[in-house]
């Protein structure tokens, strides 16, 4: 059993480690030297991660009731802990710093607190577990006993690690990338394979204990499995739909639904649905799930398509209002009622035991064709398979004339690859560019706007560095009923304050249009967007999907031809 001191010592040594190599080499030892059933929980917890996102196990602990419980052990009210949060920008800082403030400078976390009792990682997961479970009448109460319970027994710099990561704030630095090379190290299995067994299972915990048990070859056997969703397969950009068409000298032409990306699990008489993010949303959408049980005949499948609502005039709702209904928790039935979904299916995985990944596009569909029957609710989206870039052409009017995105030009032999954004996948819009960019920090605003954020800073992705760059400031575009909003929605992700200026926890990705991309010397990045404005709010993608710093790039470099 290692102890979870062990887990903080290794977070601390790594958070005061700049180069990836050596920390890939920190995480890898202590993946080697982990018990095989303790190899899972580890990953997740350095991932930062209690539960993997798509799993029914929520932890449900939110920031109000972390304070609450720290209120009630340290005898300080709750704004004195927010005031401290502000101040050291850290929760897991605060919550030393709250317990200093109760015992004067003696560090001592409770009664409880023993030396003889060391807490090992398992027994941390249980305990979540517990908490986790914790349901109905009183739950946030008995949550807040256990948090307590758990926390009394942590030491100082356990206790620290503790508060980030039931508050999903670790964020040490180790992201998917260092896992896999860390599991690829620790059992000597190349870091491809693990890749490709994380893209199907979407589980690095699965994942590094086939490495740990069997190496390669256990790796190798991963597949995907009911109920837990695989990584979406993703679509380049084309500028032109004749060069796209005449490239895959014949294609698959679809619509290119306005709404959101679900990915559907039937198993038996179970329906699990997960978002973009690969969250579990089945709870939010009853109607969905009868829908699939009703027309989808088949014994076990997975299937991909796009959700979407429409108005009376048939043309689809805006995106925000499908994302009401995906987030939803409350009051689901009347959302349902207010706002039906339809449901296109574009793609099929599996099938009644059947992995079909590897099978072309065309033979999926003809699958996907004879499992679902078409009904209001759910259909087999339309595909046209030619060579002729005219008819790509009348496609993309029609999609665009019913209010709809663009179309898809698919290549009808291409596999279904995973987590793959490749040459396969290609989606036609119209040339408003926008970027999907993260919110990284803001400004309290001026005159009518003083209590409210007036400007947020947006950074695109680096995947290499797995850090965001600044590209610049929005604040057009933002309406006073967005104003409000976001501000209610920012306020909670304060990291650091200083004057007008504020810091963010990096959680929100906007979509941004702007007039052009501009060489810059301001922003890390390296550029700056003329005029931009805020178009939505892409509550459907998490900080790691949004646009990267090549993308950026890469529109720059067409603006000049
Ligand atoms: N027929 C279709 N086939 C595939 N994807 C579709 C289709 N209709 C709508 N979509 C949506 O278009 C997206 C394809 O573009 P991409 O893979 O780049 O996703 P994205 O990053 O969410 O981009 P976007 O912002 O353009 O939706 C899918 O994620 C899906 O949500």
């Amino acid at each position: 059993m290692t102890a979870f001191k062990e887990f903080a010592h290794v977070c601390s040594q790594i958070e005061n480690t700049s180069s990836s190599l050596e920390i890939t080499d920190m995480v890898a030892e202590f993946f080697r030297i982990v018990d095989t059933e303790e190899l899972p929980v580890v990953i997740h917890f350095i991932m930062g991660e209690v539960f993997p996102a798509w799993s029914e196990e929520e932890l449900g602990i939110g920031k109000g009731l972390y304070y609450t419980s720290l209120s009630k052990v340290s005898g300080l009210s709750v704004d004195e802990i927010k005031e401290i949060v502000r101040k050291t920008g850290d929760i897991g800082k605060t919550t030393i710093e709250v317990m200093k403030n109760k015992s004067g400078d003696q560090v001592t976390f409770s009664v409880f607190f023993d030396d003889n009792t060391q807490l090992s990682i398992i027994d941390v997961y249980e305990a979540l577990k517990k908490i986790a479970a914790i349901n109905g009448k009183g739950s946030q109460n008995i949550k807040m006993k256990n948090l307590q319970y758990i926390f009394s027994k942590a030491s100082p710099q356990e206790s620290q690690y503790m508060a980030r990561l039931v508050l999903e704030e670790l964020r040490i630095g180790v992201g998917e990338g260092i896992v896999r090379d860390a599991i690829a190290l620790a059992f000597d299995v190349p870091a491809e394979s693990i890749e490709r067994g994380f893209m199907l299972t979407n589980d690095m915990g699965a994942v590094g204990l086939a490495a740990k048990k069997g190496g390669i070859e256990e790796v190798e056997k991963l597949n995907m499995e009911l109920n837990r969703p695989i990584k979406l397969m993703l679509a380049q950009v084309t500028p032109s739909i004749k060069t796209a068409i005449e490239e895959m000298e014949e294609a698959a032409i679809e619509w290119k639904f306005d709404g959101a990306r679900l990915q559907v699990h039937k198993d038996k008489d179970k329906v699990s649905i997960y978002s973009r993010k690969l969250e579990n949303i089945t709870n939010s959408l009853p109607d969905v799930v009868s829908a699939v049980k009703e027309y989808v005949n088949a014994d076990t499948a997975i299937l991909d398509g796009e959700a979407f609502a429409v108005d009376e005039n048939g043309k689809p709702k805006p995106f925000q209002e499908i994302l009401k209904r995906l987030r939803r928790k409350y009051d689901i039935e009347i959302t349902t009622r207010d706002i039906p979904l339809t449901v296109k299916f574009f793609d099929i995985m599996y099938l009644n035991g059947d992995y079909l990944i590897d099978l072309s596009l065309i033979e999926r569909r003809r699958l996907l064709g004879e499992c679902v029957r078409n009904s209001n609710s759910i259909t087999v989206d339309q595909q046209v398979v030619t060579d002729d870039p005219e008819i790509g052409e009348k496609i993309y009017s029609e999609a665009i004339r019913a209010g709809h995105e663009g179309i898809m030009i698919k290549n009808p032999q291409s596999p279904y690859t995973p987590g793959k954004r490749g040459k396969n996948w290609l989606k036609k819009k119209p040339v408003m560019e926008t970027l999907d960019l993260v919110v990284i920090g803001g400004e309290w605003g001026y005159g009518r706007r003083t209590n409210f954020i007036g400007s947020y800073t947006l950074s695109c992705y680096d995947p290499d560095s797995g850090n965001f760059l600044p590209i610049g400031k929005v604040g057009t575009g933002i309406t006073d009923e967005n104003l409000v909003e976001l501000t209610g929605l920012f306020s909670d992700l304060i990291v650091v304050e200083s004057g007008r200026d504020l810091e963010f926890k990096p959680e929100i990705v906007f979509e941004v249009a702007f007039e052009e991309i501009q060489k810059s010397t301001n922003y890390e990045s390296g550029y700056a967007l003329r005029f931009p404005r805020l178009v939505s709010i892409r509550d459907d993608k998490s900080p790691h999907e949004a646009d990267t710093i090549s993308r950026v790039d890469e529109i720059y470099r067409s603006q000049r031809k």
